[in-house]
């Protein structure tokens, strides 16, 4: 062998030796020269919050170097309050997850920042604090939930199996569609249509997901293959849908504006956004409004269908649980209806299915805003999954400039740092010995809900760009539970594997295959 060769195989390898050799002690995963931790971190893609789990449970902030760039993992809340709030000028959304997430959320509100994000929040805010837009989500969340209730006492009825997460996403995908956006698109109807918007959509969020890792998503999207491949023609599907929605809307407003129904305009966000467009400073067309309609679509379809998932697979794995609830639901009704001099009609498990679902209508009508908030009980059920199962498990920033985390971690500029929901919920230093556990009554003191830090309890973010739409979630959430828990029971499908899936929200890999039962 040439001696050159020898040379340089045995400065690579004395190389690689030393590097392995420094990493000895090291908390987060050891790395190799040129690749960092990308290996172990693809290795590990399909299960990476639990991965993220056992090296923050070892310490509160990991930081994994990658080929190009460092990402850093924090879990400790004084760390996090500094990211999200005290210095939140120096963690933008920024370049890198902008330049990833570009084709499907645009320059939506979740991925701009500056002025084009200002801007946007204002306008979503204002739109939030509506007394209008609270009072005609009741009405729709309610009208929703009654729907896949009826889907639900069919199944029972016919001892038929059905995955619920799909029928929430459909529940979700409509409501927010007609509260965002003034639209109605059925998929939540009897025979469940076919959705391919909503298919077109999972498979991009996985896609982009997948960018994170993937140091050769820039070829494959160059040369139009693989994944990317399938994105580019997700994305066309994903367009068509959101531009018909916004060409309907308008069409309506014209109408509306046009006709004596003037007064019958609906305040939906995106009406809101398409009146800003009439002011050419606010420099609004068809694209920023496709951007509008998909943030708002990932903002309030997966999010909550996800999280309802969650919290009933804890419900049907906990019985004492599932028990509690419908406790607290049977004593609400019963409050509620003595309230409003309401007679309830009988209710059981053998009435046939038209008596049934009116039983469930009466149920449903007696919740109102302020009525759903004394469901303490129900409240720190679905905080408790939002804890263990955040519908944005990790959620990361880009660094502006070199800085230092409350611990002491330097963090440099063009890095990440990556607050991760899903690891802080289940960290013993965070939560007690019990962590792991679920256990709404943590939530509870005297029978009352109390809050936890949101710089510590991180579902919703923290700081200036907390979730808009935290109340209306519970809204929906607690509509749709309240129905659902108080007039069935579920069962999981004997050997239905539940596991999560890698992409942007926390959903899970097979669905939720479950059995219902009628209650009393
Ligand atoms: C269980 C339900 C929900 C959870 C756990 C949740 C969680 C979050 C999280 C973690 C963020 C920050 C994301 C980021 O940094 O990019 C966020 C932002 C946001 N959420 Fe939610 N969300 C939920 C439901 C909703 C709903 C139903 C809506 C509205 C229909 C909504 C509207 C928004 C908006 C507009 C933002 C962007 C805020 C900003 O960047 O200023 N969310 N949410």
């Amino acid at each position: 062998m040439d001696i050159r060769v020898l040379i340089l195989a045995c400065t690579i390898f004395t190389w690689i030796f030393l590097h392995r050799w420094n990493q000895r002690s090291r908390k987060g995963p050891k790395t190799w020269p040129l690749v960092g931790a990308a290996i172990e971190q693809l290795m590990n893609y399909d299960r990476m919050h639990d991965w993220l789990v056992n090296y923050l449970s070892k310490s509160t902030t990991v930081v994994v170097p990658m080929p190009f760039t460092t990402y850093t993992y924090i879990a400790d809340p004084a760390n996090v309050e500094h990211v999200l709030k005290t210095n939140f000028a120096n963690y933008p959304k920024g370049e890198v997850y902008h330049s990833y997430m570009e084709v499907l959320l645009g320059n939506g509100i979740f991925n701009s920042d500056g002025e084009n994000w200002r801007k946007q929040r204002k306008t979503a805010s204002f739109e939030f604090a509506s007394k209008n837009l609270r009072d005609f989500s009741t009405v729709v969340f309610r009208e929703y939930s009654l729907k896949l209730s009826s889907i639900l006492s069919h199944a029972a009825f016919q001892n038929k199996q059905l995955d619920i997460q799909e029928l929430l996403m459909r529940m979700t995908l409509d409501s927010i569609c007609k509260v965002g956006f003034g639209v109605e698109i059925g998929t939540l109807a009897p025979n469940l249509p076919e959705n391919k918007f909503a298919k077109a959509f999972d498979a991009a969020n996985i896609i982009v997901t997948l960018r994170f890792i993937d140091p050769l998503w820039k070829i494959k999207k160059f040369l139009r293959v693989g994944s990317e491949a399938i994105l580019d023609q997700s994305i066309k599907t994903i367009d068509d849908f959101t531009y018909s929605v916004i060409h309907k809307r308008k069409s309506e407003i014209e109408e509306a504006q046009e006709g004596p129904n003037n007064h019958k305009m609906k305040h939906d966000i995106l009406s809101r956004f398409i009146e800003l467009r009439k002011d050419p400073e606010n420099n609004i067309n068809d694209k920023s409004l496709r951007d509008v309609v998909l943030n708002f679509v990932i903002a309030g379809r997966d999010t909550t269908a996800t999280t309802l998932s969650w919290a009933i697979y804890m419900i049907m794995t906990h019985n004492h649980v599932a028990e509690k609830l419908y406790t607290e639901l049977k004593a609400f009704e019963q409050e509620c209806a003595k309230e409003e001099q309401v007679c309830l009609d009988p209710c059981d498990e053998t009435q046939d299915l038209e008596s049934f679902d009116m039983r469930t209508k009466q149920f449903a009508e007696l919740m109102s805003y302020d009525s759903l908030g004394k469901l303490y009980y129900l409240h720190a059920v679905i905080t408790e999954t939002l804890r263990l199962y955040p519908a944005v498990p990790q959620d990361p920033k880009g660094i502006l400039n070199d800085d230092i985390l409350p611990d002491g971690t330097k963090v440099k500029a063009g890095g990440m740092v990556t607050y991760v929901p899903y690891s802080m919920g289940r960290m013993e230093y965070n939560w007690g010995p019990d962590a792991n556990q679920f256990k709404p009554e943590r939530w509870l003191k005297d029978g009352f809900f109390q809050n936890a830090s949101p710089f510590k309890f991180t579902a919703f973010q923290a700081g200036p760009r907390i979730c808009l739409g935290k109340d209306s979630a519970y809204l929906q959430m607690k509509m749709a539970l309240a129905i659902l828990c108080r007039f069935f029971k579920f069962e999981l499908v004997k050997g239905h594997v539940v596991d999560y899936r890698m992409m942007t929200i926390l959903s899970m890999a097979n669905g939720l295959k479950i059995t219902v039962s009628k209650r009393s």
